[in-house]
């Protein structure tokens, strides 16, 4: 009967004696080992299977059999300990079976301590976990990015822009931000369509966050067709060289538009402010100074870069 259950168990089932001789090698490890028991049984465990002496595994068994302490291998640490292969095709790619792999101590009666290693497939439950884990990553980058254009979204902005404001008072550096926000594209979408709208913005989007070089810098769309641009540790007269920059990729685009009131190509209005050691205050301040640099390049006609002063 026993041995009709260690046939049937879906387990690797292997029992090593005082000596770490195989005594014991069920169907399991025959059929996943390719290994028949005639060839195993008797012989020095750790001879036939060289490639785990002085690893985790050998330890276990030593720990059960002398001090009768069983252990659990560390599924993460210990993936593949043994030549396991779920059928031909995996041992012909090398790509081993995952395994759960417990040793523990057993005690048989009149007999000097043997040990039981049990080993369990855990390919699916590892594949399983790979893809929860992917699909985890997915929508945190979801969660992190704007559906269209791809950039950091209002969120991921708010985020950045905490850390980079404590940055700054931390560490006393100054802090810039940009608005920038295409000029008539209410006329733009009601003449193009609403797609091509889309086009555009993605197309702006782009080659403005091409134009930030270091990794601190971060675009987002902040709005509709509004974007914000965080720069730590950028003075406001740097910022302004860069803004004027970006204000001139996007004109250089050349991407008709037929209903602006300008120069006949898209373009973008870019309102900027900047935190510094001795006016740095919050978030919201910031952002109102940069919304109002905006709103005056607006009211100067717009295709242009404002500056926030006080007034
Ligand atoms: N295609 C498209 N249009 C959008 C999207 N989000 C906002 N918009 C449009 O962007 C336009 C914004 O227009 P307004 O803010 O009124 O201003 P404007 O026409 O750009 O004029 P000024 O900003 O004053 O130059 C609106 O028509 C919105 O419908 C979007 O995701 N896709």
């Amino acid at each position: 009967m026993l041995e009709s259950v260690l046939g049937a168990i879906n387990l690797g089932t292997i029992v090593l004696d005082h000596a770490r001789r195989v005594v014991v090698w069920n169907r399991w490890m025959s059929q996943y080992s390719d290994l028949p028991a005639e060839s195993v049984v008797g012989q020095d465990f750790f001879v036939l299977f060289p490639e785990l002496g002085g690893k985790r595994i050998d330890g276990a068994v030593r720990q059960a059999l002398r001090d009768n302490f069983p252990s659990v291998l560390s599924q993460t640490l210990h993936k593949a300990p043994f030549a396991l292969f779920v059928n031909a095709a995996a041992r012909e790619a090398g790509e081993r079976m995952q395994q759960a792999v417990a040793v523990t101590p057993l005690d048989v009666p009149g007999l000097e301590r043997h040990c039981l290693i049990q080993i369990t497939d855990v390919s699916v439950a590892v594949h399983r976990e790979r893809l929860l884990r992917e699909q985890a990553l997915e929508l945190r980058s979801q969660t992190f990015s704007d559906g269209l254009t791809g950039i950091a979204n209002r969120r991921h902005f708010d985020v950045a822009m905490e850390k980079e404001m404590r940055r700054a008072k931390r560490s006393g550096t100054p802090l810039s931000l940009l608005m920038i926000d295409i000029d008539f594209f209410k006329p733009y979408n009601d003449h193009y369509g609403h797609q091509q709208g889309d086009d555009t913005l993605i197309k702006v989007a782009h080659a403005l966050a091409a134009m930030l070089q270091r990794p601190a810098d971060l675009i987002a769309r902040y709005g509709g067709e509004e974007f914000a641009v965080i720069l730590p540790e950028m003075t406001a007269e740097h910022s302004q060289v860069l803004a004027e920059k970006m204000r001139e990729r996007i004109a250089a685009l050349a991407i008709p538009h037929a209903k602006t009131e300008l120069t006949g190509y898209v373009t973008v209005s870019i309102g900027l402010a900047t935190h510094a050691l001795e006016n740095s205050g919050d978030i919201a301040a910031l952002l109102g100074e940069a919304d109002r640099a905006l709103y005056m390049a607006k009211g100067a006609g717009r295709n242009r870069v404002v500056r926030f002063s006080s007034p």
